[in-house]
């Protein structure tokens, strides 16, 4: 599918895929380029799928859900699992694909398959063993429990973990008998159609996942449809908005993952190496550009100046360039607008009194072909304060601000005096104080003496506006089911009338 290095990806299929197959939609909302963020070039233009690409797109999702609904749970367990099981023999194949169109180190792109893959096996394992109640009643009647799914659902991604998001969203979907039409983000179309490939070869009926490509109208176009019985979003806050109250209209539940501003607390008590190491690793992931990063470093006074010498060392060795090549661990942020958004924070971070210990500035490496990429070297901050924009917004870029702390109470009060509530941190060796902050931290996932790993087995998601519903682990069936109550009388009616 997939040619091996930078700037050769000529993408030449169709990107909507309906019923089983690739297909160029029906008609179109207007058009979107997608981006090799590593050397700008445009790989493919979009046309965005209009009101009739979207009802075809669900029509031949309902017809897949008819089928997909009367199997048993091992008969779609069979399904996920051979579909894990080609998403790992195809591994490098779609990292590639994910690097050249997101911008990631192929490093990074392959764990993000190994994650993909995993969440296929997780819910396949699931979906076996989901079983609803029996409940005995007076007299020999008695009551029993169905679970249900839900219908066609829509799953609507951003663009830093496409082929991820993906998983994450139709694994659980599909486990549970629903259908999925996937909307990826117009930045990066093209993985999705891997999967829905790999659906359709592991014996998906036809339409079970289905992929529409698009932006904000197309994704209204899903979420009004009156066919469409669930939306599971991933994106920024004031996306989520809008498909909370689009999906308002329909009655229609909602799984929101959206952004965060979370806060890693490291004590004076901490192992030091591995602080700096999961500081690294909660800010410069995917450049920086993930929802549950630590972005808010306190470190206690005793050891900030230690700490951050050690940051700034490790930081300067990140291998910027091309990320289709081994050794490269950071690639370009994912296009030229996002890229200058990111600058504009540490330019006002500069104005409001911050200090750019390191990095912050655009980077041109030396082969000429990444010329026109999206480039920048990871910016660690100092003397910075709470109310300073770098530390209230979400920047998504690599871009880590460090606070100083005297306190366990103080710093508590700081980490959580935030809108989001994604995620938290906390290094320390005493493990008392691990317990109690994690239990004190308003976030959805706390992490002790480590940061950003996300095993499936775990449900992750938000507090407060990053967002409700959960993703992965056990939790998440009941996000894509229904519960039936079903009454069986063993005696006579006794009517009053
Ligand atoms: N909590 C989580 O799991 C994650 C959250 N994010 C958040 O996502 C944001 C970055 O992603 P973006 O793609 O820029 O977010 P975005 O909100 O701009 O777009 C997300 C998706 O929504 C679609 N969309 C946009 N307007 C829409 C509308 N009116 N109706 C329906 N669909 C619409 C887009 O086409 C895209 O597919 C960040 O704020 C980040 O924190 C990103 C990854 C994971």
């Amino acid at each position: 599918v997939a040619a091996m290095s930078t700037g050769t990806f000529v993408q030449l299929e169709p990107l909507n895929y309906r019923g089983g197959a690739r297909v160029e939609p029906v008609d179109s909302s207007g058009t979107e380029k997608a981006f090799e963020p590593a050397t700008g070039r445009v790989i493919a233009t979009l046309q965005c799928s209009g009101e009739n690409e979207v009802n075809l797109a669900v029509k031949s999702a309902k017809d897949a859900f008819e089928i997909w609904r009367k199997k048993s749970g091992m008969e779609r367990g069979q399904v996920l699992l051979e579909a894990a099981r080609m998403v790992k023999e195809q591994k490098d194949a779609i990292a590639i694909m994910e690097t050249i169109n997101n911008g990631k180190s192929i490093f990074e792109a392959r764990l993000d398959i190994d994650t993909s893959w995993q969440c296929l096996e997780y819910y396949a394992g699931l979906a076996a063993s989901m079983a609803g109640e029996h409940v005995q009643l007076p007299n020999g009647s008695f009551g029993y429990t169905r679970r249900e799914p839900l219908g066609v659902c829509v799953g609507i991604g951003a663009w830093n973990y496409p082929f991820q998001i993906a998983c994450w969203k139709s694994a659980p979907a599909l486990a549970c008998g629903n259908a999925m039409i996937f909307k990826p983000s117009p930045f990066t179309p093209m993985s999705a159609l891997l999967l829905a490939e790999i659906y359709t070869k592991a014996g998906a009926p036809p339409g079970l996942f289905n992929v529409v490509q698009g932006g904000a109208a197309t994704g209204q176009f899903l979420c009004q449809h009156r066919h469409v019985a669930k939306v599971s979003f991933t994106g920024s806050v004031p996306t989520g908005m809008k498909i909370m109250e689009m999906s308002s209209k329909g009655i229609k539940p909602v799984t929101l993952e959206l952004g965060g501003k979370s806060p890693l607390i490291i004590f004076s008590d901490c192992d030091l190496e591995n602080a700096v190491k999961g500081a690294l690793v909660a800010n410069f992931l995917t450049q920086g550009q993930v929802c549950c990063n630590g972005t808010r470093v306190f470190v206690q006074k005793e050891i900030i100046d230690k700490f951050t010498k050690e940051v700034v060392k490790q930081t300067q060795n990140i291998r910027i360039g091309d990320p289709l090549l081994e050794d490269t661990r950071m690639g370009p942020l994912i296009n030229g607008p996002h890229l200058e958004r990111v600058l504009g924070f540490i330019k006002s971070a500069k104005e409001e009194g911050a200090t750019v210990l390191y990095g912050g500035e655009p980077y041109e490496p030396t082969d000429p072909k990444l010329k026109h990429g999206y480039y920048m070297t990871p910016c660690i901050l100092t003397n910075c304060r709470d109310d300073m924009t770098c530390v209230r917004e979400e920047i998504f870029g690599p871009v880590m601000s460090i606070l100083s702390f005297k306190t366990e109470a103080e710093v508590l009060d700081r980490a959580n005096d935030t809108t989001f509530g994604l995620a938290a941190g906390v290094f320390t060796r005493d493990i008392q104080r691990a317990h109690r902050v994690a239990a004190e931290l308003q976030a959805g996932t706390c992490y002790i003496n480590n940061y950003n790993v996300s095993p499936v087995e775990l449900p992750f998601g938000g507090y407060k506006k990053s967002g409700f519903g959960r993703e992965n682990g056990r939790v998440t069936i009941e996000y894509y089911s229904q519960l039936k109550t079903v009454y069986v009388e063993m005696g006579d009616v006794e009517s009053p009338f």
